[in-house]
């Protein structure tokens, strides 16, 4: 089988006629490297004869160059010594340390120094051969060398050795076969025109190697934010989404924070230049419940709290924000609500901390729902992340009573925190007026990425670190 370029060299070449690649190409209309893929193909076919001819050519350094026109160092030294022995030190002084020390070495080389305590002496004349062979390579970049004479002026680095190879051919054989042109290209010109009738198409040659492909891909942050996203769909959840600006009320306020709570400080969370009012029923029973606990039975915070800062706008720090809105809009049980999106925090860039990142937020409202569904439906959430081992760590929140920390077992890392769980304290859903028990999470994703796709810097999600994404499997696991 003859493909089209084979064939057309084939076709505009004599045989038995020497052609270097340059004169093929241009004889046959061809660009040189299909004419060397050609050749080759059909050399192996046995058509076509291959001459490769490999020479060598020489080039002079810039140090060489020098040499030749200013004297080598050795030559320097010579005619001062020959005038009387001389002090490597006083030749230092004249000559520079480095030259001297080429020099030296290269007269000791040759026999011809004597250096008796730091005194040198002329002992016979050198044969400077290496000018010769420096001048012979000036004027002519083939010139042939002693061997020798060579390896020292190589070593010396004034001279360097170029690799030539010249390919040349010869058609030894036509095939038999009329030689029809194949078509390989099926083009929108050759069907409307009718050109292809009559003409035969080229086979695929599938033991031709191709180019790599690199295939579009989901992003493997984002496969991962999906594949969460299924198994929450997949349990029966509703995704719901929120604003990125929240008023600090449904960001802090409503989950039962305090107004003078650590994280609501300004070094850790972005607060806008901006506010909203607040108004409503549930407004002032929030108030009501952080200042005396109201009717939940609680004791509150204590002191005033202040609508000021509720109406404060910061970029939401958690997605509880979200869910706990969500709640307030929809009180009635049963509520199977997560939300996949992105929180900001005041961090310090590194490796596992940035100021943005995404968080895996979940409620349930039912009436009938306890600890153990809490427990039992996140172990289930990880088992079907791919993490065996999952245990709950006691935790805190202002807003969960019990609170916990689950973590899954990674080997070579050991336990992993993944976020935070719990069930709202009834200071956070009665004033809201949801009736029933609320069970509650948020996973950073993030950590979950790094896990799954065994990576030790979190800031590699958000590059676009070409690399490391065409090693990535176009397929989930
Ligand atoms: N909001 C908490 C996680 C959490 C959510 C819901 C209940 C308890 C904890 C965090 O960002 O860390």
């Amino acid at each position: 089988m003859l493909s089209p370029f084979e064939i057309k060299l084939l076709k505009s070449l004599e045989k038995n006629r020497e052609y270097t690649i340059e004169d093929a190409a241009e004889i046959a209309g061809m660009k040189k490297d299909a004419v060397i893929k050609a050749i080759y193909l059909l050399a192996e076919k046995g058509f076509v004869e291959i001459e490769e001819k490999l020479w060598k050519e020489y080039e002079l350094t810039e140090e060489g160059i020098k040499y030749l026109t200013e004297g080598l160092p050795e030559e320097k030294l010579i005619s001062e010594l020959r005038e009387s022995k001389k002090s490597i030190k006083e030749l230092e002084e004249k000559f520079g340390k480095r030259l001297v020390g080429i020099a030296l070495g290269n007269l000791k080389k040759k026999g011809a120094i004597k250096i008796e305590s730091g005194v040198v002496e002329l002992i016979s004349e050198p044969q400077f051969y290496e000018k010769a062979a420096l001048e012979k390579i000036y004027s002519d970049r083939t010139a042939k060398l002693d061997e020798k004479i060579l390896r020292e002026l190589k070593k010396r680095k004034l001279l360097r050795e170029e690799q030539f190879k010249e390919v040349s051919f010869k058609i030894i054989r036509k095939p038999d076969i009329e030689l029809k042109e194949k078509i390989s290209d099926v083009t929108p010109e050759i069907l409307i025109s009718g050109a292809w009738k009559g003409k035969e198409f080229l086979e695929y040659d599938i033991r031709i190697p191709s180019k790599e492909v690199f295939t579009a891909k989901i992003h493997p942050y984002e496969r991962i934010i999906r594949e969460c996203r299924k198994i929450f769909l997949e349990m029966g959840f509703t995704e719901i989404k929120g604003h990125y600006i929240q008023p600090a009320f449904w960001n802090f306020d409503a989950l039962f924070q305090p107004q003078d709570h650590p994280a609501r400080e300004m070094q850790d969370t972005f607060y806008l230049d901006g506010y909203v009012e607040l108004e409503g029923d549930a407004v002032e029973r929030v108030k009501l419940t952080h200042e005396d606990g109201w009717v939940t039975g609680s004791r509150g915070w204590g002191g005033k709290w202040s609508p000021e800062k509720a109406k404060q706008l910061v970029l939401r720090t958690h997605t509880t924000a979200i869910t706990i809105h969500y709640l307030a809009l929809n009180p009635e049980p049963p509520v199977k609500a997560f939300c996949i999106d992105r929180v900001y925090r005041r961090e310090t860039i590194d490796a596992t901390h940035l100021p943005e990142f995404d968080q895996l937020e979940g409620v349930v409202l039912d009436r009938d729902v306890g600890f153990t569904d809490l427990l039992g439906l996140l172990r289930e959430f990880f088992h079907k992340m791919g993490f065996e081992d999952v245990r709950f760590r006691p935790g805190y929140f202002p807003y969960t009573e019990p609170s916990v920390e689950p973590e899954v077992y990674v080997d070579g890392l050991g336990w992993v925190e993944l976020g935070g769980a719990g069930i709202f304290r009834k200071e956070v859903t009665e004033p809201l007026g949801i009736k029933g028990k609320v069970l509650a999470w948020g996973l950073g994703i993030g950590r979950l990425a790094m896990l799954r796709l065994g990576m030790k810097d979190l800031r590699r999600l958000y590059i676009p670190d070409i690399g490391w994404l065409r090693s990535l499997p176009a397929i989930k696991r």
